[in-house]
């Protein structure tokens, strides 16, 4: 499975306090904490940073023999604590409430095991890693769900796309968008969007190209005959769009396993890779580099700029803007319009824009994920129940996309023109 190919993790608890601590003194530290690192667990009761449980007792716990002749009678347990308070004694009953049943079904099975000659060591050690990596697995699929659920937005470290790489990528999409206007006009923009956007009225300081059916090589030849790239420029392009699409894959796959669901999330679906400049000047420091909005798809991959920040995101919760601050060799993810109609309004199509910090250039590239190419964009039927009915009734991406534009309205407003109660 692709997943064992690469160690997806959020940003770790370490390296959340690690940002805070650099960033403290800076206006926005306390936000940043939350803006950069969205950590649904943080600061829970009962939980550490990590999400652990602190509600730790040492315990023994006494069975009685067991053989295969008894093995399915209801022994009588003892569990002993050093705690003999009231804490102690709840303590005790949960465990006897629901670690007694299963203490002595790992003990059932052990006794048929043995009667059977045993499992080898080799056995045993196998199953005790497999549990391991099963439990760490979907622990982080859980969070990942979650962040898409409080946040709709997070960061992704170890995303097995190589800083190498990042790099590279990054170099050639600024020497892209250093081109001369009339090269860089090559790129044609069919629907509004999908390819070049020069500087103009509407967007001062923001100038971007677009790779549409980004997945598709023939799309990233295009795009390099259109622009006139070098072997290497071509080479990284190539390397990239596949490295993120397959990461969007990956992704698509452990939110599936987070919402406890099967199949290919995103198969057959369109993808679109742009290059995006901010043309960050002293006069527009203050000003806004890309409008609030909603990202259309379901989910957009960012590598935004590793040293100028600007990027803000809307928190679901209180509704206060947040910045989110740079951190070289992560991914940043935004939940589009797109994931919110597929989880029947579970998760969050964060809001955000880029704000124009310093008068310096920042550069992104962001990979969308949009929605499917010959299929209607559906609410999964499990996450449908009497007591969640479906929000929405099936529709077209692209005549989503159309509307979103025609309607003016940037942060997901169309889709309520998709609600079932409409109809
Ligand atoms: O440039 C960025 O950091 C964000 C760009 C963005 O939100 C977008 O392209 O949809
Ligand atoms: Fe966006």
């Amino acid at each position: 499975m692709v997943v064992e190919r690469r160690r997806l993790e959020l940003a770790s608890a370490e390296t959340r306090q690690s940002i805070l601590r650099r960033t403290v003194d800076l206006e926005h530290g306390a936000l940043i904490l939350r803006s950069s690192m969205p950590h649904p667990g943080l600061g829970r009761r009962g939980q550490d940073a990590a999400d652990n449980s602190l509600l730790k007792a040492e315990k023994l716990v006494e069975i009685p023999y067991i053989a295969d002749e008894n093995a399915d009678e209801d022994p009588d347990v003892t569990v002993t604590l050093k705690n003999d308070g009231s804490i102690g004694k709840r303590l005790k009953e949960a465990f006897l409430a629901k670690g007694k049943a299963f203490v002595l079904e790992q003990v059932r099975v052990f006794v048929v095991a043995m009667a059977k000659g045993g499992s080898t060591k080799e056995e045993l050690r196998a199953r005790c890693s497999r549990r391991r990596s099963n439990a760490s697995r979907s622990r982080l699929a859980e969070k990942l769900v979650r962040a898409c659920e409080e946040w709709g937005c997070f960061r992704l470290i170890n995303h097995g796309v190589s800083e190498k790489l990042m790099s590279e990528t990054k170099a050639v999409t600024r020497s892209f968008l250093d081109l001369p206007l009339e090269i860089k006009m090559r790129n044609p923009s069919p629907v509004e969007g999908k390819g070049y956007i020069p500087l103009n009225y509407a967007t001062p300081v923001f100038e971007g190209m677009g790779i549409f059916e980004s997945a598709s090589p023939g799309a990233v030849d295009d795009f390099c005959n259109q622009l006139g790239a070098s072997p290497h420029q071509r080479e990284i392009m190539f390397k990239y769009s596949q490295a993120l699409y397959d990461l969007a894959q990956d992704l698509g796959a452990k939110l599936l396993e987070g919402m406890g669901l099967h199949g290919d999330l995103f198969n057959g679906w369109s993808c679109q890779l742009r290059l995006n400049k901010y043309h960050n000047t002293p006069q527009s420091v203050g000003q806004t580099g890309a409008v609030m909005h909603s990202d259309p798809g379901f989910l957009t991959i960012l590598q935004d700029d590793e040293i100028i920040g600007g990027l803000e995101a809307v928190s679901r919760n209180t509704g206060e803007l947040v910045p989110v601050d740079p951190m070289p060799g992560t991914l940043m993810v935004n939940i589009g319009d797109i994931a919110k109609v597929w989880s029947n309004g579970r998760f969050c199509n964060v809001k955000h824009r880029v704000q124009c910090y310093e008068a310096k250039i920042r550069t992104s590239i962001a990979l969308f994920v949009l929605g499917p190419r010959d299929t209607k964009v559906e609410t999964r039927h499990e996450l449908v129940d009497s007591e969640h009915p479906n929000l929405y009734i099936p529709f077209d991406f692209e005549e989503y996309r159309t509307l979103r534009i025609t309607t003016r309205a940037p942060t997901g407003g169309a889709l309520e023109l998709f609600r079932a109660t409409n109809f």
